[in-house]
């Protein structure tokens, strides 16, 4: 049987903006009420996408939000018609407007934990969604991004989707991003690597002093229980809470893996050797190939600036490993230095690609950002719905779609317009049967 890693990107919803939403994330607060293109973001993402599945790698979308939220805002005591409600909370709350225009659902290493099923006891692949608690608006996507989970991974033979977590600050969970996986080969049970921010339950416990913690111990055992992991397959690490305090809001900003390789800086996470030691045991035999990049080559800042780490690494039809990485990685000197050496170290890691993927990276968000991964079967591969895999057709129509629907320009002001909830519904409602996802969405149900 053959085994798969595809990645699966955060289709850019229509009202991409820049609104300085996510406190202790760089970028975001950097580039507040800048103007954005959602045309352009969402062509990007889609370019990423196609060129991945060009080199052979099973590649999928996942639908965007419904954005502005008029449900949210109905929920929060708004009340007359969609119009009136948007005038109102532009006048009285533009925050929560803001919080309710978000399209952050395009960066879906926040989407959900997904534990393939070699590594399960019951042998399905198990989803739980992220309840995203740290951010406001981020905390309105779990419930749609469980539907369009369970229309995208629609076989409940192969497939099983939990709930998401309780939505409380000890469960802070942030999915994927603070989740890797390492294994010998996609079929094999692999080795799950939770990385955390904090410990809700025992103040005494490390934690940054500036900026929060998004993920939790607790949230991270309570995904590991649900997908029915072996303890012998799970390791906790703690992420070092100097590196949340100077931008690192999620482990994919310090650290990514891929198969036997993680690639990490020096500085991400505590008890660093220990943990790689158990890291080690639990891989068995075979060699893991820890590349550990020191902050006398990579500063904190660059990392954080250039989005050294939250590359993709991926194994390419070949067996060779390629890093997909952002062009902003390019233009920082130290960066691309260390980028031209890592390639002939004579680790996996042979070529680097770069993509442009400016729009979202404005917002902290690089290329691993708009992907979850999904290790899968052929047969599993065959179960997906197949209307929302990559391939010449559907980067087609879904670039047409963009033309039809997607402003070239956005800004915070543009966010109370009546007009953009009318084009943002339309464009999602022609988006769920060109992927043949059902209803969905509120607006539809
Ligand atoms: N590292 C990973 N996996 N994801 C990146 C998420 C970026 C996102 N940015 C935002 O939500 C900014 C929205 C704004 O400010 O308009 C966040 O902070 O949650």
């Amino acid at each position: 049987m053959k085994h798969f890693e595809a990645n699966f990107d955060g289709l850019v919803g229509p009202t991409h903006n820049y609104a300085g939403l996510s406190f202790g994330n760089v970028a975001s607060l950097n580039n507040a009420a800048a103007t954005s293109s959602p045309k352009d973001a969402a062509k990007q993402g889609l370019q990423k996408a196609k060129a991945l599945a060009e080199l052979g790698l099973v590649q999928g979308m996942l639908a965007p939000q419904e954005r502005p939220d008029l449900h949210t805002l109905r929920r929060i005591g708004f009340t007359g018609t969609d119009a009136a409600i948007l005038n109102k909370a532009a006048k009285e709350a533009p925050a929560l407007l803001r919080a309710c225009c978000s399209a952050s659902s395009m960066w879906t290493a926040n989407a959900a934990t997904v534990s393939p099923s070699a590594d399960t006891h019951d042998g399905k692949l198990h989803f739980t969604p992220a309840n995203l608690v740290d951010k406001l608006h981020r905390s309105i996507e779990p419930t749609t991004t469980g539907n369009i989970l369970q229309a995208t991974f629609n076989d409940s033979r192969f497939f099983k989707h939990h709930q998401h977590l309780p939505e409380h600050a000890s469960f802070g969970d942030e999915g994927a991003a603070n989740h890797t996986r390492l294994c010998s080969e996609y079929g094999h049970a692999g080795v799950e690597l939770f990385v955390y921010g904090q410990e809700a339950t025992n103040p005494q416990a490390p934690k940054p002093q500036k900026f929060p913690a998004r993920q939790t111990l607790e949230a991270s055992q309570a995904v590991a229980r649900l997908h029915q992991l072996d303890d012998e397959g799970t390791v906790y690490i703690q992420q070092n809470p100097d590196v949340i305090d100077q931008g690192v809001f999620h482990n994919d900003v310090i650290a990514v893996g891929n198969q036997n390789v993680l690639f990490y800086h020096e500085q991400a996470f505590l008890n660093t050797q220990e943990k790689l030691a158990e890291i080690q045991r639990k891989f068995g035999d075979s060699e893991v190939h820890f590349i550990e990049v020191p902050t006398s080559k990579v500063a904190i800042q660059d990392a954080v600036k250039s989005y050294l780490f939250n590359t993709q690494v991926v194994t390419l039809p070949s067996g060779e490993m390629a890093i997909i990485a952002p062009t902003n990685c390019q233009e920082n000197p130290a960066v691309f230095a260390y980028l031209n050496e890592l390639v002939t170290l004579g680790t996996p890691i042979k070529q680097v690609l770069y993509f442009d993927v400016k729009q979202s990276m404005q917002n902290g968000g690089g290329p691993a950002c708009l992907r979850l991964r999904v290790a899968m079967n052929q047969d599993e591969v065959a179960a997906v719905n197949q209307h929302t895999l990559m391939n010449d057709a559907l980067f087609a129509r879904l670039n047409q779609w963009v033309d039809k629907h997607y402003r070239d320009r956005l800004t915070v002001a543009d966010l109370a317009d009546p007009q953009l909830v009318i084009e943002s519904r339309t464009a999602l409602d022609e988006l769920t049967q060109i992927m043949k996802l059902g209803s969905v969405y509120q607006f539809q149900r």
